[in-house]
């Protein structure tokens, strides 16, 4: 379980929203929405512990009973998903996925199971390609399937389905949401598509600015 206690941004000591709190369960997904601005991915990043050096997190956030604040970023074992994949590209499809696979075993042996889950996605036999030669919805589900491989202990999802056109939308959101039950991780999903929220999200928390 995710738990926000009163998450504020600040800009200069003085808070720019009205605390944030939420209890994200393992398998549900929590929209925040509102206006351009208002604060919504800076709340991911002060989660995630990548929070633009002018602005300040305030409030409490654990994850299965860890306080997040008192851990590095990197110890948080949270996975981001953006508007913009984040793959790297001088690596093939194959060797994204692996770079992000538990480490161990043979090459063959992690090449065999790369190939697998790019099936499971219906990205088989695109393996030897580099991400540029990918559609914008092939990169998008190879971005959550990579996030996924890195077994996060939750998501963090930032308008991912923004650069996507109406029917790979409709599609990414089921791929989602299906990956996020079987992982049995909380989410928190930022958006300004009310089909996203309403489809997706168990609860929608709209951020009001201060002030
Ligand atoms: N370094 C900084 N110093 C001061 N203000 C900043 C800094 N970085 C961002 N901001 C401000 O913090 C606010 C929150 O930005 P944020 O990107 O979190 O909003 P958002 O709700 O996600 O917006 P959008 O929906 O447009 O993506 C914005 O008003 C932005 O101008």
């Amino acid at each position: 379980m995710l738990e926000l206690t009163s998450v504020q941004i600040a800009h200069k000591r003085q808070a720019l929203i009205k605390p944030v709190s939420a209890s994200v369960n393992n398998g549900e997904i929590v929209a925040l929405m509102g206006p351009s601005g208002v604060g919504k991915s800076s709340i991911l990043a002060y989660l995630s512990g990548s929070l633009s050096s002018g602005l300040q997190g305030l409030g409490q956030a654990s994850l299965d009973g860890l306080q997040l604040m008192q851990l590095a970023p990197e110890q948080r074992q949270l996975g981001l998903l953006q508007q913009h994949p984040l793959l790297f590209p001088h690596m093939t499809v194959a060797e994204n996925l692996m770079f992000a696979m538990p480490k161990g075993g043979s090459q063959t042996e992690r090449y065999r199971q790369a190939k697998l889950h790019l099936a499971e996605v219906g990205l088989q036999g695109l393996e030897e390609r580099l991400p540029e030669q990918l559609s914008g919805g092939q990169q998008a589900r190879l971005a959550l399937l990579r996030t996924l491989l890195s077994k996060p202990n939750a998501l963090l999802l930032d308008e991912p389905f923004s650069k996507l056109d109406k029917s790979l939308r409709q599609e990414m959101r089921q791929l989602v949401k299906q990956a996020i039950e079987k992982a049995n991780i909380p989410a928190i999903l930022v958006t300004h598509d009310e089909d996203d929220a309403t489809q997706l999200a168990v609860q929608i928390i709209e951020l009001e600015a201060l002030g």
